[in-house]
Formats: C-alpha cells, structure tokens, sequence
C-alpha cells in the first residue's frame, strides 16, 4: 500500500507540506495526503546514492541483472493494487494499464538480459606494439563506465512505462547508475507503490540503500534542485517542451553542466501517398483515427499531421476519417491542466482564418473528456504560420494539403524535429517514398512505413528519440536497449597492470563477454 511518503534510500518520511492525488475523471481529490519533498530531501537522496555509485556501478553483471529482475518480479507481485490506483489517478483504462505494467516488466527483463550479454560494456583492446616503427604502440584497453547518479522525471502518460520504474530508470539502473526519481503528481499512489518495489528489490539484493530514491511533490523547485545538485550526473525527462527547456537550461548553468535526455514534442508527420490512397483512402481513414484517438491521444508518437496530395482520392480518405472521427466516444484526460491546455489548442485551431474543421468526436457529459478533433489547411497557409504544427497534446491533427510530392517534401524540410514520421505507401508509390526519405530521416527518429506511430516496440533497434525539440538530444533513445548509451561513457586505460584492469578488459576475460581486440570481434565465451 502506499501512504504519502517520501522514500530516500531505505527510510521513509512524511512533509507537513502536502497534495493529494485528483481522479481526472470525477475531479474529486483522494484521502491520502501525499509529502511534497523538499531541498533538504534532494540533498539526502543524492548524498545516499553518490554513496552507492562506486559499489553498484562495479557490481558482477549478474548480480546488477539479477536486481533488475527483482524489481520487474515486485511489481508483478502488485499488479492489481497497481493498476486499481492507476485507473483512479489517470482515468486509463484497465486494459491499458495492465498492458503498460507487462510492457515495464518486459522492459526491465530485457535490460536485465542486456546487462548480461556485456555487449553495452564495448571492451576493446587493442594491444601494444613494443616493436612498431617508428614508436612503439603503448596497450590501449577501452571499455564503458557508468556516469553516476541518474535524476528521473516521471511522465504523466505513462504512469509506469515511462515513470517511476519506466524507461528511463531501468537503463540508467542497466549503466550502473543509482537513481533518483522526482515522482509524478498526477499519479501519486502508483508513483509510490513502484518505488517501494524498488525500495524492497534494492534491500532484498543486498544493495547500497542509495541506489534508489522516490521524491513526490508538486513544485518546480523539487526538480530544478535535483538537477541542480552537483551529485545528480545525468537528466531522463519525459514531457513537455516548457518542462523539458527549463531543466536543461539548469544543467547547463551549472559548474558542471551534465546531460539532460528530455523528450518533449512533436506531432509525428503521416504522409499519405497517392498509391496508398488509391488503393485503399476509405480503410486509412478508421485507421488513422484510431491511432489519433488512442489513450485520448496522449501519446507523444500522436498523429497530430498528415501530408497528402490535394483530389479525389483524399477527399475519400477525409469523408472516412471524419466519419469514424464524429462516432469516436470521448476521453477523460489525465488532468484538468492536460485538459484545459487541449482545449485551448484546439480552439486556436479551430478559430485560425487559415484552418478549416473536418470534423470532432462526440461531446460526453463527464469532466476533462477530449473531443477528438481534425483539421485541414493548404501547404503554404501551413508553412505561412508556424503555430500550425506546435503540438496540441491530445487527439487533434492537422491534414496539409499539397499540390505535388515536391510540396510535400517542402513541408517535410520545414518541420521541426519529430520522434517518428509515417509513409502510407504502395509499390507504385516507391519513386515518391525514396524522394522523400532523405528529408525525413534529416527530421525524426524512427521512419515507418504503413503503419501508424502509437505503440513503441521496446527492443534492440527502437529509437524512440529524435532532433530537437521532439528530444533535447537526438543522439539517442529513451525506448529499447541503446537507451543504456546515455548514461554511460567510456574510459581508456593505457598500460595498466592486467590486476588492475577491471575485469572486462582483463587477459583472461574473467567473465566471458565479447569483445573487440585488434579490430576484429573475440566472441563471448
Ligand atoms: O508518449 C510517449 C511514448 C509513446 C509510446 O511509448 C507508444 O506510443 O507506445
């Protein structure tokens, strides 16, 4: 059960300064009264885990992997409370969220294979050439370390799979970072009964205390001061772009700026082709709206663009997405904040002289429910106002109309930086797809070809990252294995006695793992 508390390390504590949990669909506040932590909180937890950093950052690979799997094994073991509280904190349904806590359970137990496999640790040797001429070569062994304590910033969309336990925390816990979480709190209970999952995994593996901390709380302050404090080294963020610039401009000024890896916005372009629209225009429809509608919409892969070519065959497309979209049932939103920042999205998309309404979802009677919304306007009305393509969280898209492929790549070029972009494609489309590749892949992260954004894989390949703003640093991932990479760094040691190496680097590779030596692959053994 949770019960408000703040959690550093093994211990617990209460503020006098409290919020309570809303449930989005009642706009009724919960009893329990959740501790807003504080400055002297930040310094305790960060304290605890830079005390934990040099213990847990050298732990075996198996024991690092065997941690990781107890905290997956611990919210399995809580599964319903966790996604009976979820539901009343955010209004998702309870397909969705049990869905959510197998997506973070999975992600962890592949983070925890990960670890194992050591192919993160990217041992290389290249060994001394005593007898080179004109110089010998001196023994050159690098491998990657982690960078120390990791702060994590929950999201509100994902209350597990992007939270407490979410991506972020299970790579940086992969690297060998201990981590410091500043929970969500638009879902407060579920916050706290992940991070007693944890708390109990780090106390059941034997581990240094420090290795984990919760940190609930409302305020701006919490977080500026945990990115702030000299002891935090790196930054996971998921949310929005106000949230995600603030953050890094206060790792930036610090003494020693660190890396903040915020995802923020984007509004993740679908291009429509014309084979595609050919051939099937009145089934895209249905299925684009799906994809829009989807948790309300509140997904940061959203459809909030689609591209085409101006006739017939769109016109078709746009007739079946505004039917499916006025018989869409509407959404509570996760908050009344979420809520009200939609609506007035919407409003200045609705009320803009360059936009016209396709079509909107039923109105309900409920509080803080998302009407899903269409838009329409031509190419170089979209390109004339930037505002256009700012992202309104939630389940509203913007269709551009264009004359020619030529436009559409115009508009592609004209784009800010996005997590995914879409092609609806057939064979005889493959002359436009392979002229508009280029510019796409210049864009976004991930490049899809028919299907549709929503519903991130968790694997080895998944790039769930993008160019600025849809992330602060589109050099890496949030989502997948490589997520690891951005909280670790390498090291080179040169000419160092084989004792003291550590162990991956080692003659005798103490623990079997593959590495690099001379140039060419030595398989793990
Ligand atoms: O909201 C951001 C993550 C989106 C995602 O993971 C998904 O679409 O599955």
């Amino acid at each position: 059960m949770y019960n408000g508390a703040i959690l550093i390390g093994a211990s617990e504590s209460r503020s006098a300064d409290t919020f309570n949990a809303i449930n989005p669909a009642t706009g009724e506040s919960g009893d329990v009264a959740f501790s807003n932590a504080g400055p002297a909180d930040v310094a305790k937890a960060t304290t605890l885990a830079a005390e934990a950093f040099q213990t847990f950052s050298t732990l075996s690979l198996e024991a690092r992997a065997t941690f990781i799997e107890t905290v997956a094994a611990n919210i399995l073991a809580i599964k319903d409370d966790l996604v009976a509280t979820a539901m009343a904190e955010t209004a998702l349904p309870k397909p969705r969220l049990e869905g959510e806590t197998g997506r973070t359970v999975g992600q962890l137990r592949m983070f925890a294979t990960e670890v194992r496999a050591g192919l993160w640790l990217d041992a290389t040797i290249d060994p001394a050439m005593p007898d080179r001429a004109p110089l010998p070569r001196a023994d050159l062994r690098r491998l990657n370390v982690a960078l120390g304590p990791v702060a994590v910033f929950g999201a509100s969309n994902f209350p597990l799979a992007f939270s407490v336990a979410g991506g972020d925390t299970a790579a940086a816990f992969a690297a060998g970072c201990p981590v410091v979480v500043k929970g969500h709190p638009a879902h407060p209970g579920t916050g706290e009964l992940v991070a007693r999952a944890i708390q109990q995994a780090v106390a059941s593996c034997g581990l240094p205390e420090g290795v984990f901390s919760y940190l609930p709380g409302t305020t701006n302050e919490l977080g500026g001061a945990l990115v702030a404090d000299p002891r935090i080294k790196a930054v996971g963020f998921t949310g929005s772009r106000g949230g995600g610039l603030a953050l890094v401009k206060i790792a930036n000024q610090r003494d020693e700026p660190i890396p903040v890896y915020a995802e923020m916005s984007s509004i993740n372009p679908v291009v429509l082709l014309p084979g595609a629209l050919a051939s099937r225009a009145e089934a895209l429809g249905p299925a684009f709206v799906g994809s829009l509608t989807m948790g309300a919409g509140q997904f940061c892969t959203n459809p909030g663009l689609v591209i085409a070519i101006d006739g017939p065959d769109l016109e078709t497309f746009v007739a079946s997405a505004a039917k499916a979209l006025t018989a869409a049932q509407p959404a509570v939103m996760l908050t009344p904040g979420i809520h009200a920042s939609f609506e007035r999205g919407v409003e200045e998309l609705a009320s803009h002289a360059a936009v016209t309404t396709v079509a909107r979802g039923c109105v309900g009677e409920g509080v803080n429910q998302a009407v899903g919304a269409l838009f329409t306007t031509e190419a170089a009305k979209f390109e004339a106002d930037v505002a256009l393509s700012h992202e309104v969280f939630g389940s509203s898209s913007i269709l551009v109309r264009c004359k020619d492929i030529a436009e559409i790549k115009a508009v592609i070029a004209n784009l800010e930086g996005q997590l995914t972009a879409t092609i609806q494609s057939e064979a005889s489309d493959n002359d436009a797809a392979a002229e508009l590749l280029p510019a796409l892949q210049a864009k976004v992260g991930r490049i899809l070809f028919n299907g549709w954004p929503t519903g991130v894989e968790v694997t080895h390949a998944m790039v769930h990252g993008g160019p600025f703003p849809s992330t602060s640093d589109g050099r890496s991932t949030s989502v997948g294995t490589l997520a690891m990479a951005r909280f670790l760094r390498p090291v080179c040691f040169q000419d160092t006695p084989d004792a003291l190496l550590p162990a991956p680097l080692q003659a005798a590779n103490p623990w079997g793992i593959t590495r690099r030596v001379n140039g060419a692959l030595e398989q793990a053994k």
